[in-house]
């Protein structure tokens, strides 16, 4: 009797809204299993739930919470297809934090917990064949131009986008890692009209996009069988602004 392996599942991190849900949802049709690591529960956890995924909650404000939650990674699956490195939070220089606060909360979430997990995964990325996983950080347009009201938000991206060039080197050909940059993908909901415009007009094309630009450039990166270490940019035009 030939022993059936199902697909190794997709990590997917702030899996519980907005881009990530959109990614794991889209996964999920394509019959892909999926783990999504969240932080606060929201109702769209039971439809993942429902349709197969396997739900973490994990909080990565702290290293034994990075590590906590790559043990639980392991023990739910020996391999993994793909790592998207999603979670984020998008945090301004304010009066009432302490800048210190601040660039220690970006560099937490957006350089710590993907350093930490992608070296804690490595061997459930790894022994899949040639090209057979992928690692994706989701970055930011702001690395290559800067943001003067997100510094340490755009710096800590920055460090991810590099990362991606180490992590590639790293682990080929075995896993192909790549970033995705975006600029205005969705606009939050506090996000008023004049902000809108404003954020609008920066871009060459003119629109939100909606989290499908990004599922459909992650279905491209999984498809292939070359790409790597490379910076996909996903900015409506803005960079020849
Ligand atoms: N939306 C856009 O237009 C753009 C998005 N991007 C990037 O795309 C990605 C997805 O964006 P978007 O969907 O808007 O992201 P959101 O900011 O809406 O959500 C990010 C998720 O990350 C989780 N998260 C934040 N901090 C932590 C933490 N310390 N521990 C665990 N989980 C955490 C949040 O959990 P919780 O809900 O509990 O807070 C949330 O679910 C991000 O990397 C973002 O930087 C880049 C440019 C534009
Ligand atoms: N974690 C997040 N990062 C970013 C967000 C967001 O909502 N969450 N939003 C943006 C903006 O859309 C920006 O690209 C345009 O003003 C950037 N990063």
């Amino acid at each position: 009797m030939t022993k059936i392996i199902p697909p190794a599942p997709v990590l997917i991190t702030g899996g519980a809204r907005r881009i990530g849900l959109a990614l794991a949802e889209s996964l999920l049709r394509q019959g892909i299993p999926v783990i999504v690591s969240y932080r606060q529960y929201y109702p769209a956890l039971d439809t993942l739930a429902s349709l197969g995924a396997h739900c973490i909650q994990a909080d990565f404000s702290d290293n034994r919470g990075i590590y906590a939650f790559a043990e639980q990674v392991k023990a739910y699956s020996g391999k993994l297809r793909a790592i998207i490195h999603n979670a984020s939070a998008w945090v301004a220089e304010s009066a009432e934090t302490p800048p210190e606060d601040t660039m220690a909360a970006m560099l937490q979430i957006h350089v710590y917990t993907p350093y930490l997990l992608n070296l804690a995964l490595e061997p459930c990325l790894r022994d899949q064949g040639h090209a057979a996983a992928d690692i994706i950080h989701i970055t930011d347009f702001a690395v290559e131009k800067g943001s003067k009201k997100h510094i340490a938000y755009a710096a800590s991206k920055a460090a991810l986008d590099n990362m991606t060039r180490s992590f590639a080197r790293k682990l080929a050909p075995d896993v192909k890692v790549n970033a995705i940059a975006p600029a205005l993908i969705l606009f939050n909901e506090q996000d008023d009209e004049e902000y809108r415009r404003h954020v609008l007009n920066k871009t060459l094309m003119k629109i939100e996009p909606g989290e499908m630009e990004i599922v459909d450039l992650v279905n491209y990166l999984f498809k292939s069988r070359y790409v790597t270490g490379q910076t996909l940019g996903l900015d409506g035009g803005r960079c020849l602004r």
